[in-house]
């Protein structure tokens, strides 16, 4: 089986405008520093607004620290009319590493269908980033009991036509939609659940070696007080942290998790 380096990526939001954000990222690598964190262990990414990348790129490059960052969003397209839009060529030109795609604040507030999410999934592989494809079910399917089969009918829609390869190189991260924000986080069953699932319909449609290597990630109120018990599950390899990877002390705190 294939040792999968776990990731835990700070989804900042629309918070923190790039004075904020580079004072973040330089104290989470001092915290982090003091931590002695293994960064081989487990790998830390931020995923700033659009208007600080470039300043936590030049902070993250200048410092030579040992985070990633990348992109909470890309247009669907590749150039030209699309006011107000950013690309995947320009976010490769900034060094990002990673790209959400699909989150769930996208798809509810700004219409996104898993037909965007795939074309702006293939933006993000075709510019040598790595896509985060996000999915995961509102309350009422939740309580409908049909968390899997919408989960993984999203994430099929979301990587229709993309190959083998590619997927085996690609992070997912499921989030389920009651649990952003709301301090309600899945029980570690629930999230090892739905995360095994992707991770079967994957196999299935991919092979053993592809479903080994993609990482799975759970978002949803992580804190420093619940991550342990949430990457202990099997299936998952990381975490999507919004609010409390806002907090420099629990960010970092969550990013050297005790299993
Ligand atoms: O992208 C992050 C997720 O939406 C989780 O957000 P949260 O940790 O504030 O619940």
């Amino acid at each position: 089986m294939a040792q999968r380096t776990p990731l835990m990526a700070g989804n900042w939001k629309m918070n923190l405008n790039h004075v904020e954000g580079t004072g973040l990222v330089q104290k989470l690598a001092w915290t982090l520093a003091d931590a002695k964190h293994d960064h081989g262990a487990v790998e830390v990414v931020v995923l700033p607004p659009f208007t600080a990348l470039r300043s936590v790129q030049t902070v993250i490059q200048g410092d030579k620290l040992s985070l990633g960052f990348g992109a909470q969003d890309v247009s669907a397209h590749e150039s030209g009319a699309y006011t107000g839009e950013v690309s995947a060529a320009m976010l490769a030109k900034l060094d990002c590493g990673y790209v959400l795609a699909g989150h769930s604040e996208r798809r509810e507030y700004h219409g996104e269908d898993d037909a965007v999410v795939n074309a702006k999934t293939k933006q993000i592989l075709a510019h040598g980033m790595t896509p985060i494809v996000c999915v995961g079910e509102p309350l009422e399917v939740r309580q409908a009991g049909e968390q899997v089969a919408y989960t993984v009918t999203q994430l099929r829609g979301s990587l229709a036509g993309i190959n083998a390869e590619q997927v085996g190189s690609l992070v997912v991260a499921y989030e389920p939609v009651w649990a952003i924000g709301t301090g309600e986080v899945a029980t570690p069953e629930d999230a090892q659940e739905v995360c095994a699932a992707i991770r079967d319909a994957i196999r299935e449609d991919h092979g053993e070696g592809v479903a080994d290597s993609v990482r799975v990630l759970y978002g949803g109120s992580v804190k420093a007080g619940n991550v342990a018990d949430i990457m202990g599950q099997a299936d998952v390899d990381g975490a999507l942290v919004g609010g409390a990877s806002l907090k420099v002390e629990e960010f970092a705190a969550i990013a050297g998790y005790q299993r």
